[in-house]
């Protein structure tokens, strides 16, 4: 039934799947030959697979659910096919470091999902590369110019003004109804491309406004990139004809921001030529890449991969986290009074974010229950190697499952609730040290954006916490509040979350 569900949802009864089906039928001596195979080579347990599906039909919309039902069943480092894809998933700390540690040198390549593979800029890759010089040197230029301690505060300027705009539109729209992830996800993109840039590239809108056309395309990029059922991916055969056109819809999108930035990289570079250019004035992230002598292509990749993988991720822990508080009156309080405590008062200034022990509880707490990457971005293994006495074969996919650590009953008392306090005394942390909290993930892979983002989700949320009080709308009873998941690039809330934001009377 299972299966017969599966194959209608996903068009395979049309005529054209039929055909497909067809011709992979003459796979099947292949798929068998290879499955016979697996019984030679000691790859970690699973459940049992379909002929040329494998395990297609079990993953579903909710990959981290479901393969975490499955990790319970057959341990902590588990097999699956997808089609013709063997992906292992590792659901434990142990299993972890043996993938992120002990193996991290063979197990840290990528594939390039449909939706970015765009031949001319991906040679240009930071995250879909695997770990090459081209890799190695994009790391080393954004940690030392976008991530390191100097950096950050050359940019504190901008967060603080973003920042400040956003609180100036929220309280214009007092007493409204709001879509908090989209009023964070505009703060983001702008301070990003203020960063970047020098310029914003999005304007505030309210429930009812018009939506600008580079959120617009950003929702659609990370939207595509967020498709799990990409059959090209699990069939090579079919990769070619982009069947869900996701390749071809990403490309449109594609050509018309870069279109929009070559404008402002050629007004950029008209400055830097003319004769009024002094080498101070260079103070944007453009001025280093070009500096460095980067093509267009290699700007639009680098600065794409940014946004994608930088605002969503930030975006998504901060509105979990104004959720999880929102359902904790109690805990809200004590966030309250820590910031009273702190700062004699409601305001607090970007550098007073250290002192807030309770606040970064709570994040790692959310941390825990809602990882905004819930299986870290694929890794591949770009040789044969062994994790906890299992073979993982040469172009094996890896996931590692981090929402099911965070709610496993054998790391954390009653995992289900929401406690920050656990984190209070605890030397825990998410830095990619302690392996059962790893938002950030861990090893050479690691997200290179963790000071960036964790400033951003601290200073947006001590700011709009100090500044606002939050309620749903109709009077619903916050602590009801639902919390279902939508998976993508990032995990966001499936219903969004709407607020109203009333000022906070002066302490
Ligand atoms: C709360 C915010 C964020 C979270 C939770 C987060 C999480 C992650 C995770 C889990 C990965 C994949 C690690 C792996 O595959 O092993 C990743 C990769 C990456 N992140 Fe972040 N991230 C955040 C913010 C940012 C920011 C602000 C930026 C940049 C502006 C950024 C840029 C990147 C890049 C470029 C990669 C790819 C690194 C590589 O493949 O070598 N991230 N991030």
């Amino acid at each position: 039934m299972d299966v017969i569900v599966f194959l209608r949802d996903n068009n395979f009864l049309s005529p054209f799947f039929v055909l497909s089906t067809s011709l992979l039928f003459f796979f099947i001596v292949k798929q068998t030959r290879l499955l016979h195979s697996k019984s030679t080579i000691n790859l970690p347990p699973g459940p049992p697979q379909m002929p040329i599906i494998g395990n297609l039909h079990q993953v579903g919309d909710n990959p981290h659910v479901s393969i975490s039902k499955m990790a319970k069943k057959f341990g902590p480092l588990i097999s699956l096919r997808l089609g013709k894809q063997l992906l292992v998933v590792a659901s434990s700390p142990e299993t972890a470091i043996g993938i992120l540690k002990t193996q991290d040198r063979h197990l840290s390549s990528r594939t390039v999902p449909a939706a970015f593979q765009q031949e001319a800029i991906i040679p240009h890759s930071l995250i879909w590369s695997e770990c090459n010089q081209t890799w190695k040197n994009l790391r080393t230029l954004c940690r030392t110019e976008m991530f390191s301690t100097k950096a950050l505060e050359s940019q504190s300027r901008i967060r603080e003004e973003k920042v400040g705009q956003l609180l100036d539109f929220l309280r214009r729209k007092q007493g409204q109804v709001l879509d908090l992830e989209d009023v964070v996800f505009t703060t983001l993109l702008n301070t990003l491309s203020s960063i970047i840039f020098g310029k914003d590239m999005v304007q505030f809108s309210d429930a009812h406004g018009s939506r600008d056309w580079f959120k617009e395309s950003m929702h659609k990029i990370i939207e595509y990139g967020s498709r799990v059922k990409d059959f090209g991916s699990f069939y090579p055969i079919l990769e070619r004809f982009d069947l869900h056109g996701i390749t071809k819809g990403t490309m449109k999108v594609f050509e018309k921001v870069f279109a929009y930035w070559e404008v402002i990289i050629e007004e950029r570079k008209c400055l830097i030529n003319s004769p009024t250019w002094s080498s101070e004035q260079a103070q944007y992230f453009l001025d280093r890449m070009l500096e460095n002598g980067f093509s267009s292509n290699q700007i639009y990749q680098l600065v794409m991969e940014l946004f994608v993988a930088g605002t969503n991720t930030t975006t998504s822990t901060v509105v979990w986290n104004i959720a999880e508080l929102m359902r904790h009156k109690e805990v809200m309080s004590k966030v309250e009074e820590e910031m009273i405590r702190v700062n004699n008062s409601y305001q607090i200034a970007l550098s007073q974010q250290s002192k807030l022990p309770y606040l970064e509880a709570c994040i790692k707490e959310t941390f825990r229950l809602h990882p905004p990457v819930p299986l870290l971005l694929p890794h591949l293994a770009a040789d044969t190697c062994e994790v906890m006495n299992y073979t993982i074969p040469k172009n094996t996919k890896i996931f590692v499952n981090l929402w099911a650590m965070g709610r496993d009953p054998k790391l954390w008392s009653n995992p289900l609730t929401y406690n920050p306090e656990r984190f209070i005394d605890s030397k825990l942390d998410f830095k990619g040290h302690d392996f059962e909290l790893l938002p950030f993930g861990s090893g050479r892979r690691m997200c290179p954006g963790l000071p960036s983002g964790i400033k951003s989700v601290e200073f947006i949320l001590s700011s709009l916490i100090c500044e606002f009080d939050f309620a749903l709308p109709n009077g619903e009873d916050a602590s009801k509040l639902d919390m279902e998941e939508k998976f993508g690039i990032a995990m966001k809330r499936k219903n969004p979350l709407k607020v109203i934001f009333k000022e906070k009377q002066p302490y």
